[in-house]
């Protein structure tokens, strides 16, 4: 759709973003051409610096889209502003995972994405908060959160480093005994899944609906090692329902009470709370994105 198109593009996303960072500019510019729309591009420079630059610069102009460029923790930067307003986020996928572009169908090859940046129509889907943080893919606490903060540590990202980290932390990590809505529960993890995959097709929560109105919530209770595989294996073949170590709610609102502040994630950024309480909203219908 002919008009004016704000790029935030992430240097820091998946394994080669910030070394291919002309190519993907002349890329951009390039199709952007093709469509007759005019491309603004903005760098990040630090974590949280996508917010500050769409909070600048939404109200500009009438812009056709705001563009994350990079993986689900730019998407979350870049929507935060965006939430209850009429301007959609578009999304060029060149992060380590991806989730809310592949659950989206949105081609993580680049000049796809372009074109169906360019091409696509918005959508609806809901939003959610974790203690008000935003979030659009899946926040959680247990094992995610503290694999998310290993990965944040490491200086290669992709899937390889993810995988590595989740490997060595398999054999450390202690199940937590937390309070979900009042009940007591032992927890290897639990997912508040808006979208319904943590990215690189790993589907944690297989039928969750970004339209819905709910989140749906997965408790992967403690399991023994041997079952690492079986689990790894539903995972990312859409099965963990027929999992007995797992269980499925969905729900509009939860709480959960921890002993200790806990380590969580929103969208794959890890974050240390300073608080035992977190409270889980969605958001219905609350940001435009383009499909
Ligand atoms: N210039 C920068 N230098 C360092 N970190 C940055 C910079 N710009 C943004 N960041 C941070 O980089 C982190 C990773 O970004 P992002 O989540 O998009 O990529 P990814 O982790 O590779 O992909 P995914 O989340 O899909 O797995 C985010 O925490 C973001 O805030």
């Amino acid at each position: 759709m002919p008009g004016s198109y704000l790029f935030i593009l992430n240097p820091n996303s998946g394994t080669s973003t910030g070394k291919r960072t002309s190519y993907i500019v002349d890329k951009i510019q390039a199709i952007a051409g093709k469509y007759d729309c005019e491309a603004v591009i903005l760098f990040t420079k630090e974590r949280g610096h996508a917010t500050a630059l769409v909070s600048e610069n939404a109200g500009l102009r009438d812009w056709k889209a705001i563009v994350a460029v990079g993986g689900d923790g730019t998407i979350n930067e870049t929507a935060q502003p965006l939430v209850g307003t009429d301007t959609p986020v578009g999304i060029i996928p060149l992060g380590s995972g991806n989730g809310l572009a592949r659950h989206l169908g949105i081609p993580i090859a680049l000049e796809k994405s372009l074109i169906r940046l360019f091409t696509g129509d918005p959508i609806t889907i809901d939003s959610a908060t974790l203690n008000d943080i935003p979030f659009f893919c899946t926040a959680g606490i247990g094992f995610d959160a503290y694999v998310g903060h290993l990965f944040s540590k490491q200086k290669v990202r992709g899937l390889a480093s993810y995988v590595n980290v989740s490997f060595r932390a398999y054999w450390t990590y202690k199940p937590q005994v937390l309070k979900l809505n009042g009940l007591n529960t032992n927890a290897f993890s639990i997912s508040f899944a808006n979208a319904g995959q943590f990215g690189n097709n790993a589907w944690v929560a297989p039928e969750a609906n970004l339209q819905d109105g709910k989140l749906d919530i997965c408790t992967i209770k403690p399991f023994p090692k041997w079952y690492g595989t079986s689990l790894a294996y539903q995972l990312f073949t859409k099965q963990m329902k027929a999992s007995r170590f797992i269980d499925y709610q969905s729900a509009e609102y939860a709480v959960i009470d921890t002993e200790t502040p806990p380590m969580i994630h929103y969208d794959g950024e890890p974050l240390q709370l300073n608080t035992t309480r977190i409270e889980v909203k969605i958001k219905p219908q609350s940001l435009r994105v383009i499909v």
